[in-house]
C-alpha cells in the first residue's frame, strides 16, 4: 500500500466510553394484574377498600395533610406547584403478607431495570401515602434524597378509578409517560425512576388516584458489576492508556462528564454511580487496577465572568452573554474521591476545556448552577458571572505522575502537587514507613545503642517524608503519625520541623494534639512559639479591603467578617480545651504563661479598633456574636477558676482583668453587641449553663456587669417617656359644600389610616374638588395628575408624607418599647437565679450600677398631634 492512502480514523478513549452501553434505563414500570391485595389501613381512619371507592376517598381526604414539597432548603405548600393529599409511612400499614412479597418482587424487579447491580442489596422504604382529587397535580421537580443510600423513587398505583394523572420523567432529553388510568381499578401499577431525574404528575382529570411512594435504597461498599462485553473494552481502553504516554503537549489528563447529577453526600464511590455512569467507572475502575491509569471521582467546576460591551443599555435589560467580553473562563476539578469512595484531599486542580472528554461546549444548553449579575457600575457596563458544577471522572496515565500540575494559579497560590507523592507515597509508603520507624527506637535501645546518634541516621528520611504532608491541612492523622514517630526517635529538631509544618494553621483541636503530643515529649517550651503562632493566627483578622474581588475570584472562598468572627470563636473554644488539659494526658497541663500570652494576644485583636469596626458589619448574625461572647466569657472564667484549681496555676488577676476589658467593649459598642438580641442572648449562654457546668466560677465581678449593665440600660430604657399617640391621623377640614364628590373626599379625609384616594369613581368632578380644596385652605392636601397623560385626569389625593412618617414612627416606638420590656424581664430573671447561687456577689456588682431615678411622669400633650 502507498503512503498517502487513508488512516483508519482512530478511536480515541472519549469514543470507546461514549460507546458504552447503560446496563439499565432511567425510568421503568409496569402493570401486575396478579397482584396480592395489599390489606391496607390507615390509622385514625381504618381499613381501605380496594378499587378505592370516591365516598372513602373523600372521607380520607380530610384526614390527610397537603403535600409540601422542598423550594431550595425550605419544605412549603404551594397549590400551584403541588396540589395533593397525603398521609405519612407511619400511620399506613399493609397487612397481607403476601403483599410484602409483591413488593419485595418489584424492587428486585426495578432494580434491574434501572440498571442497578445485581449484588446491590436495595430495598424500598415506605415515604407516604399520596391521594390526588381531580385537578390535583404535582409540577415539574427533581426528588431529594430524603434517605441515606436512596438513588430512586418507586411509585406503586393502588386500584382505583380515575383519568389523566400521568406521571411524565424526563432525563437527558428523554422523556417517559407512565399512564396508568388504563388500569381501571384491577390491577397494582409500579413506576420507579432515579430521583435526580425530573418528573411531574400531569393533572388528575377525574376520580382518585391513590399511590404509596416509596425510596429506594441500596447499600453502598458492593462489589463491580458483572457486565457482558467487558472483557473486549476492557483491553481496548487498557491499550489506549498504555499510547496515552506521549509528549508534553497532549492532554496531561482527561476529564469525563457524568451523565447524572449527584449529591455531595449521596456520592461514595462508584458502587453509588447510576445507570451508564457506573458502567463507565467500572471499566476504568478495571483498567485503572492493573496500575496503567489513575482515576477519581471529582466535581468539575467551570466559571465564567464577563463585562457587558453592547453599548448602551437599560437598567433592567438582560445582558445576552454573547455582548460579554469575557474575561474569566476557568475550569477546576475539585470534591477528589477514589472510586472506592475514599475522599481524597487535594487543591482544586485547574484543567483546560481541551482536558474535558466531551469538548468544551458540554455544559451547552444546561442550567447554570448559579449565575451573579453585578449590575452597572458608573460607566463601566455590567458584570455577569455564572459557574456550572458537575460530577465526573478525572483519569491520567500513571506513568505521568511526575508531571508538575502547574501553571496552577489559582486564588494567588501555587498548586504544584505531584499526585503520586500525594496519593502513592502519603497512602501506601507512609504507612510502611511509620511502622517500620516504629519498632526501630525499640530495637536500639534493646541493643543499648544511642537513639540520638542512630536516630539522625533516620531523620532525613523522616524529614524528606514530612515534606508531603500538605501544609495548614486539617488533617492531622498523618502529622500525629509523624509525632508519635519523632517522640519516639527523641530528636526536638524533627518536632521543630513537624512543628513548621503548621506553617498558617489557626489554633484549632488539630494543632492542640499535635503540640501536647510532642510536649509530652520534649515540654511546652519547645512548642510554645508553635502555639503562640496559632494564636496570633486565629487572632489574625486583615481589614476588609484584602478581602478578594468576587467578581475575579468567582467561587473561590472569601472571608466575610462572620468567617474571621467565626475563626476567632473556635481559636477561643481551642483555648479552653488547651486550658482545661488535665494533667495524666500524655502532656502535662501546659503553663500558665504560655495560656495567658495567648490570651492576651487574641484580647488584644478583639479590642483592636479595626476589629470593632468589624463587628458592626451587618452580615454577621446575632448567633455568631452570641458564640463568640459566650466562648469568650467561658475561657476567661475558666481561666480564674483555674487559679484556685491544681492544673492551672494561673493567677486570677489577668483574666478578671481581660473580662473587664472585654465586658467594657461589649457594652462600649451597642451597634454592634445589641442588649435584647445578642448580650441577652449570651447572658443566658452564659449564665445558664454556667448554673452547673462552672458552680463556683460565676464569682466574677466583671462578668456579672455584662447581665447587670444591660439590665441597668433596658430599666433607663423602659421608663423614658414615649411620644404620645396621636388621636388620629385624619384631615379634618371642613369643605364648604355637601356635593357627592365632597362628601367622598372628606370621607377620606376623616380615614385614620389611608394616605392616599385615588377617585376612580366617573361621578367625581375634579375641577370642583380642587376649587373646593382650594377654598378651604389645605395647600397640603395634595392632588396628584397620575401622570402626563390626560385620560387619567382625575389622579390621586394625598395626605402629606409626616402624617404617615409620624404614624409608623410611633409604631416602631411601641414595638421597640415591647422588646425592651420583654428582654428586661429575662435579664431579672437571670440576675434573680443568679442571686440564689451566690447571695454576695450581686449587691457588688449591682453597685456599679445605681437603678435610674424613677423618671418625672411625661408631659402629655394631648393636642400637639392633632394634625389640624
Ligand atoms: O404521585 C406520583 O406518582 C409521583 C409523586 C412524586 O413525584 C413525589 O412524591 O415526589
Ligand atoms: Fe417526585
Amino acid at each position: 500500500m502507498s503512503d498517502d492512502c487513508e488512516a483508519p480514523p482512530t478511536v480515541t478513549l472519549t469514543d470507546v466510553l461514549e460507546a458504552v452501553e447503560s446496563p439499565g434505563v432511567f425510568a421503568c414500570g409496569f402493570e401486575d394484574n396478579s397482584a396480592a391485595a395489599p390489606g391496607l389501613s390507615v390509622a385514625d381512619f381504618g381499613c381501605i377498600s380496594l378499587p378505592l371507592q370516591p365516598q372513602q376517598a373523600e372521607a380520607l381526604q380530610k384526614i390527610c395533610k397537603p403535600a409540601p414539597f422542598g423550594r431550595g432548603e425550605a419544605t412549603v405548600l404551594d397549590p400551584a406547584v403541588r396540589r395533593s393529599w397525603q398521609v405519612d409511612a407511619s400511620k399506613v400499614h399493609c397487612a397481607n403478607p403476601e403483599f410484602k412479597q409483591c413488593l419485595e418482587r418489584y424492587t428486585s424487579k426495578v432494580a434491574e431495570d434501572l440498571g442497578v447491580y445485581t449484588s446491590v442489596a436495595v430495598s424500598a422504604q415506605l415515604y407516604k401515602l399520596l391521594l390526588y382529587q381531580t385537578g390535583d397535580h404535582f409540577a415539574e421537580h427533581r426528588d431529594t434524597e430524603k434517605a441515606d443510600g436512596m438513588f430512586a423513587t418507586m411509585v406503586i398505583l393502588l386500584p382505583s378509578v380515575y383519568q389523566g394523572g400521568e406521571l411524565v420523567v424526563q432525563h437527558n432529553g428523554k422523556s417517559k409517560t407512565f399512564d396508568f388510568s388504563a388500569a381501571n381499578g384491577y390491577s397494582l401499577c409500579c413506576a420507579a425512576f432515579y430521583a435526580d431525574c425530573k418528573h411531574q404528575l400531569l393533572p388528575v382529570q377525574s376520580g382518585y388516584r391513590l399511590a404509596l411512594v416509596y425510596n429506594l435504597v441500596h447499600a453502598a461498599n458492593v462489589p463491580k458489576p458483572i457486565l457482558r462485553d467487558r472483557a473486549e473494552t476492557i483491553a481496548q481502553i487498557h491499550s489506549l492508556a498504555q499510547q496515552w504516554d506521549v509528549p508534553d503537549d497532549e492532554p496531561r489528563c482527561q476529564v469525563y462528564v457524568l451523565d447524572h447529577q449527584y449529591s455531595e453526600d449521596g456520592l461514595q464511590g462508584l458502587a453509588t454511580l447510576k445507570n451508564r455512569d457506573r458502567a463507565v467507572a467500572a471499566l476504568l475502575h478495571d483498567v485503572a487496577q492493573s496500575g496503567i491509569l489513575e482515576v477519581f471521582i471529582v466535581t468539575l467546576k467551570h466559571y465564567i465572568s464577563g463585562q457587558d460591551v453592547g453599548g448602551q443599555r437599560r437598567r433592567w435589560e438582560v445582558v445576552p452573554w454573547e455582548d460579554c467580553e469575557i474575561y474569566t473562563d476557568r475550569r477546576t476539578v475539585e470534591d477528589w474521591q477514589t472510586l472506592e469512595g475514599q475522599k481524597i484531599k487535594h487543591c482544586p486542580l485547574e484543567i483546560s476545556a481541551d482536558d474535558i472528554m466531551q469538548g468544551a461546549d458540554v455544559f451547552d444548553g444546561r442550567d447554570p448552577t448559579g449565575e451573579d449579575h453585578c449590575g452597572y457600575t458608573g460607566n463601566a457596563g455590567a458584570t455577569l458571572s455564572k459557574w456550572y458544577h458537575t460530577k465526573a471522572i478525572l483519569m491520567w496515565p500513571r506513568s505521568r505522575h511526575t508531571l508538575n500540575w502547574g501553571p496552577g494559579q489559582y486564588s494567588g497560590r501555587q498548586y504544584k502537587e505531584n499526585l503520586l507523592s500525594l496519593r502513592s507515597q502519603a497512602d501506601q509508603v507512609m504507612p510502611q514507613l511509620l511502622e517500620l520507624l516504629k519498632v526501630l527506637p525499640g530495637a536500639w535501645q534493646s541493643a543499648a545503642m544511642q537513639q540520638a546518634t542512630n536516630g539522625s541516621a533516620v531523620a532525613p528520611t523522616v524529614e524528606a517524608h514530612m515534606e508531603s504532608l500538605q501544609p495548614n491541612s486539617r488533617e492531622c492523622v498523618q502529622r500525629n503519625g509523624f509525632g508519635e514517630v519523632v517522640c519516639q526517635l527523641c530528636m526536638p529538631i524533627l518536632a521543630l520541623r513537624l512543628l513548621d509544618t503548621l506553617q498558617e494553621s489557626a489554633l484549632d483541636d488539630n494543632v492542640v494534639k499535635l503540640t501536647s503530643q510532642l510536649a509530652g515529649a520534649f515540654g511546652w517550651a519547645l512548642v510554645r512559639p508553635a502555639l503562640q503562632r496559632a494564636a496570633d493566627q486565629a487572632a489574625k483578622l486583615p481589614p476588609l479591603a484584602e478581602t478578594t474581588d468576587r467578581a475575579t475570584y468567582g467561587y473561590s472562598s472569601y472571608q466575610q467578617p462572620k468567617d474571621r468572627l467565626d475563626k476567632l470563636t473556635v481559636g477561643i473554644e481551642t483555648m479552653c480545651t488547651l486550658a482545661s488539659m488535665s494533667a495524666g494526658s500524655t502532656a502535662p497541663p501546659p503553663p500558665a504563661d504560655i495560656i495567658e500570652a495567648m490570651v492576651v494576644s487574641m484580647m488584644r485583636a478583639l479590642v483592636e479598633a479595626a476589629l470593632a469596626e468589624e463587628l458592626s458589619q451587618g452580615d454577621m448574625s446575632p448567633a455568631s456574636r452570641c458564640n463568640f461572647i459566650a466562648a469568650t466569657v467561658k475561657l476567661l472564667l475558666m481561666l480564674g477558676r483555674g487559679a484556685e484549681s491544681e492544673g492551672y496555676e494561673g493567677t486570677r488577676e489577668l483574666p478578671e482583668h481581660l473580662l473587664g476589658l472585654f465586658v467594657g467593649m461589649l457594652l462600649s459598642q451597642p451597634a454592634a453587641f445589641p442588649v435584647t438580641t445578642v448580650l441577652l442572648g449570651a447572658c443566658e449562654r452564659i449564665f445558664k449553663p454556667a448554673v452547673t457546668e462552672f458552680s463556683g466560677s460565676l464569682v466574677s465581678g466583671a462578668c456579672l456587669r455584662l447581665p447587670v449593665a444591660s439590665t441597668a440600660l433596658l430599666q433607663a430604657e423602659v421608663i423614658k417617656p414615649l411620644p404620645p399617640q396621636p388621636t388620629t391621623w385624619s384631615k379634618a377640614i371642613s369643605l364648604g359644600c355637601t356635593c357627592t364628590s365632597c362628601a367622598e373626599l372628606s370621607k377620606f379625609l376623616a380615614k385614620p389610616d389611608e394616605r392616599e384616594w385615588r377617585p376612580w369613581d366617573k361621578e367625581v368632578d375634579i375641577p370642583h374638588l380642587k376649587e373646593q380644596i382650594r377654598k378651604a385652605g389645605n395647600p397640603d392636601i395634595q392632588h396628584r395628575p397620575n401622570s402626563q397623560q390626560s385620560y387619567d385626569y382625575r389622579g390621586k389625593y394625598r395626605k402629606p408624607l409626616e402624617f404617615i412618617k409620624a404614624h409608623n414612627a410611633h409604631k416602631n416606638l411601641l414595638s421597640e418599647r415591647k422588646t425592651n420590656e420583654k428582654a428586661l424581664k429575662s435579664f431579672q430573671k437571670l440576675l434573680n437565679q443568679v442571686a440564689q447561687q451566690d447571695p454576695k456577689l450581686l449587691p457588688e456588682a449591682l453597685a456599679d450600677f445605681p437603678p435610674p431615678p424613677v423618671p418625672v411622669p411625661a408631659a402629655q400633650c394631648p393636642s400637639s398631634c392633632q394634625l389640624d
